[in-house]
């Protein structure tokens, strides 16, 4: 008998085909660096100061992404997943807090990037109610898989990652990370499955976004915005 033919969920699909820019943003040279033990230390104290700043507006936008997933979402579980993000999130401000701390880079004397303003200012934008909750939630499920990515590959087979960087790589990189990802892809990828061309083509064109915006990220660690 012939089996059903199952169609490629959306984000597979979107994957393949913007592979060049989704290789640019979890294969940076910024993050290269730090996997082959050569990033300088003022590259890695400026990415720390400018995450730190937009870590602190990315808590809102998990916020409006709750709301919106309680008043949209036909499954209960999302909001837990969701939540997951929101706790992972209050140990990433403590940690930045402590790292800042070690490399002694003070935080509230960080003047933020251009690059890092836009990006927040993005984020902004997808708070509003308007921005349905497929497409906001595909963009975290974008955001939060460029550094499970990026960093679990400084952890991977052939590293050369120093010590005292392990840690930062293991934050975003470790298998807890990995999973709550595919678990935020999952519900992306269902999300899309029951939404119309027009909410679908919102939604990679927000990723699409979402990507530029990461390696725009990476490229402040050189110091040239
Ligand atoms: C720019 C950026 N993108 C993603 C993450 C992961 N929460 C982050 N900390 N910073």
């Amino acid at each position: 008998m012939e089996g059903a033919k199952k169609e490629i969920p959306m984000i597979e699909k979107w994957l393949n085909q913007h592979h060049q820019l989704y290789t640019a943003a979890t294969r940076h040279p910024f993050t290269l660096s730090i996997r082959d033990g050569s990033v300088e230390l003022s590259a890695f104290k400026r990415w720390l100061g400018q995450d730190y700043i937009f870590v602190r507006a990315f808590v809102p936008f998990v916020a409006s992404l709750l709301v919106k997933a309680w008043k949209e979402s036909d499954d209960d579980s999302d909001i837990e997943v969701i939540l997951g993000g929101v706790a992972a999130l209050n140990d990433e401000i403590s940690w930045f807090k402590r790292e800042a701390s070690k490399w002694s880079v003070s935080l509230s004397s960080i003047v933020p990037q251009k690059a890092n303003l836009e990006y927040c200012r993005f984020l902004e934008s997808l708070m509003s109610p308007q921005v349905e909750y497929t497409v906001a939630v595909t963009a975290f499920w974008a955001i939060e898989t460029v550094y499970q990515e990026s960093y679990a590959h400084c952890l991977a087979d052939g590293s050369k990652t120093s010590e005292e960087l392990k840690e930062t790589c293991q934050r975003w990189g470790n298998d807890d990370f990995g999973r709550y990802c595919r678990s935020l892809q999952d519900i992306a990828n269902r999300s899309l499955e029951k939404s119309p061309e027009d909410i679908i083509s919102k939604a990679e064109a927000i990723v699409i976004r979402v990507l530029e915006y990461e390696v725009e990220f990476w490229n402040m660690s050189r110091g040239e915005n």
